[in-house]
């Protein structure tokens, strides 16, 4: 059985997929510092705990944390007897093209992300991940990654203002009644809730009209059902769209390496 682990900047995603189905889901903060054994009792608790009693024999990482990798790594040897593929490495082979200026280390979550589209949609996708960042990734006709948009994270946005601004409280996301606030919270929601709306649509109107043609728009991350209740910014969202990619890759990957 496959065990996919998704490693953003802020979490880190277990998954156990037995070929069909994703039969237990988990999700730890990003700690580059955990080890090896750490990650197997905390695993190996929850399975437990949810009656799943399976063996894993493979594992798959994305991580757009270099420095997790190595333990990640030593967790699949020791306890799994399996070594990883690891998504962006030379050994990893990906069924889509990477066509970026030359050196350029795309985030390996955007290449599954890539992939997942893909799949799922075929090409001309614009993907929009609500992660640490918020990613455009940009899917071609034949399912080749050429490129995209990094702007900053939602959180990332409020809490840069916290930061910054000694009169500006923690403020979580919420998407306010009006874009006129009348306190403090309010005004920051409002800005950052109706400057995202903004950012998306015209990023995503200005892609269309760079590659001049219309792409489907597909969300994905945990922000993203909050943006797509307010307005029709997004054609779908996918709740698992990295996981899904991970099982991909592995399967291109046992058939092809
Ligand atoms: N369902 C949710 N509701 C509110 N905030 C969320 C939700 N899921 C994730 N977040 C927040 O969104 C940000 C990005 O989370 P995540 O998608 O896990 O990022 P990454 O993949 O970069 O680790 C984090 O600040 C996280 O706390
Ligand atoms: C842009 C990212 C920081 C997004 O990471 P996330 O929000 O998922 O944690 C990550 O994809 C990354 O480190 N990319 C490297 C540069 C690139 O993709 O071009
Ligand atoms: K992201």
């Amino acid at each position: 059985m496959l065990l996919a682990i998704d490693c953003g900047n802020t979490n880190t995603v277990f998954s156990i997929w037995d070929g069909e189905a994703f039969i237990g889901t988990w999700r730890t903060a990003t700690e580059w510092q955990r080890t090896a054994d750490q990650y197997y009792v905390w695993l190996s608790t929850l399975m437990k705990f949810q009656n799943i009693d399976v063996e894993i024999t493979d594992v798959i990482v994305s991580s757009t944390v270099p420095r997790v990798v190595f333990n990640l790594r030593v967790l699949a040897d020791r306890y799994f007897n399996t070594r990883p593929i690891v998504v962006g490495k030379p050994d990893c082979l990906l069924p889509v093209d990477v066509r970026v200026d030359a050196g350029t280390a795309v985030g390996p979550d955007r290449l599954v992300n890539t992939v997942a589209g893909f799949d799922l949609y075929g090409g001309d996708l614009i993907m929009v991940d609500f992660g640490t960042a918020t990613t455009f990734d940009v899917v071609a006709e034949d399912g080749a990654y050429v490129g995209g948009v990094i702007a900053p994270g939602v959180n990332l946005s409020l809490e840069a203002l916290h930061q910054a601004a000694a009169a500006l409280p923690h403020v979580d996301i919420s998407k306010p009644q009006a874009v006129v606030g009348t306190n403090t919270v309010a005004c920051m929601q409002s800005g950052v809730f109706w400057g995202y709306v903004g950012l998306v649509k015209e990023i995503c109107a200005r892609i269309k009209a760079e590659r001049d043609r219309d792409m489907k728009v597909i969300s994905t991350g945990g922000l993203a059902p909050l943006f797509q209740q307010s307005q029709a910014l997004f054609d779908d969202f996918q709740d698992d769209l990295t996981m899904h990619g991970l099982t991909v890759i592995h399967r291109y990957n046992k058939e092809n390496n």
